[in-house]
């Protein structure tokens, strides 16, 4: 069978007349591909378009003052960022938030004094737009509610209780990113490899719910051959991968949503993710329900060091001598570029 990626209606999905056609489609998508887009998912369309026009109206501000809008201590997932690829061209744009203002404000919500130093980097709100804050608290919350739905949907059709997953009673942890991707103008390659604005991965979430605009497929995701799935932009839908995580709770029976996005179209293209993890104290390990008598080659780990560690191994792959050199000063980053 060739594997799909399937519009779900979340709602009937989880309703209890829900049809089996779509969960067995729920199901063969997250065994095979991790990825499904999702339609009656609860969250506001108003809401949507009101966070994606804020945010909007940012990043189409001069580059000059988007400069200002860097996190004022070169942290990687703060504030605005540009990403140049090795010939200084502008690959991505993006805006970060981090799930607290602050580590006070961390602590306020009940976040472990040890977590807090996460966010001892503040958030940049900028005050162009100053009702930002709150739609994107809104949205931000609204996706979390999402990914809960769509865990709930593939607990069922893997036919075990929600109560499997090491979700409840705790603060989740989530990352929160804004993607801005320019039209591509520097060659008319016709090989999607050539144009990759951003690079094949999974994530490391338990789901990530993603939104994206624009005026062609450049989402891809894996299929279990290697070949790339076209993840086109159907209005109203959210994107939700699987990430490692769930693919280790799993024991493997869930495949991470292996995903790139390659340049194209005549606009630019804008993705919101919302990445969603159990508490930062959850350690990561298969379920019960997944581990048969052949055991799991899985070792578990803590969730907390997978995060505690993010900015540092980040910069060390992908970060470049200025930028880890403003970081270790504390001062913004902004990448140079190549005259266009
Ligand atoms: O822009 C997209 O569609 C995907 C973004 C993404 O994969 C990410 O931010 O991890
Ligand atoms: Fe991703």
């Amino acid at each position: 069978m060739t594997a799909r990626i399937p519009v779900i209606d979340l709602g009937l999905a989880l309703s209890a007349d829900a049809p089996e056609e779509l969960l067995a489609s729920a199901r063969e998508a997250a065994e095979q591909v991790g990825i499904i887009q999702v339609v009656n998912h609860g969250v506001p369309e108003e809401l949507i378009d009101d966070f994606h026009d804020r945010i909007g109206r940012i990043l189409a501000l001069p580059r000059r003052e988007k400069a200002g809008l860097a996190s004022p201590t070169g942290h990687p997932y703060r504030g605005w960022r540009q990403w140049p690829d090795d010939f200084g061209r502008l690959e991505l744009e993006r805006f970060n938030i981090g799930q607290f203002d602050s580590a006070d404000d961390a602590r306020a919500a009940g976040l472990p004094e040890e977590y807090a130093g996460l966010y001892a980097h503040a958030n940049v709100w900028p005050p162009q737009e100053p009702g930002l804050k709150e739609v994107a608290g809104l949205y931000h919350d609204a996706s979390v509610g999402v990914a809960e739905r769509v865990l709930e949907l593939y607990a069922r059709v893997l036919g075990v209780p929600l109560s499997t997953f090491p979700i409840s009673g705790r603060p989740y942890y989530t990352s929160f990113v804004v993607n801005d991707y320019p039209t591509w103008t520097h060659d008319d390659s016709e090989r999607d490899e050539d144009k990759l604005l951003l690079l094949e991965h999974a994530d490391g979430s338990a789901l990530t719910v993603l939104h994206q605009r624009g005026d062609y497929a450049g989402l891809q995701g894996q299929a279990p051959d290697g070949g790339w799935i076209p993840v086109p932009i159907v209005p109203g839908a959210l994107q939700v991968f699987s990430g490692h995580i769930l693919a280790k709770w799993t024991n493997g029976r869930l495949r991470p949503g292996r995903h790139r996005v390659v340049a194209g179209g005549t606009v630019t293209r804008r993705s919101t993710g919302v990445f969603w993890h159990p508490s930062l104290d959850t350690v990561i390990e298969p379920l019960a329900p997944f581990v048969g008598d052949e055991g799991t080659d899985h070792e578990p780990t803590l969730l907390w060091d997978q995060a505690k560690g993010q900015v540092e191994e980040y910069l060390q792959v992908f970060g470049r001598p200025d930028q880890i050199a403003a970081w270790r000063e504390g001062r913004p980053y902004v990448a140079e570029l190549a005259e266009a």
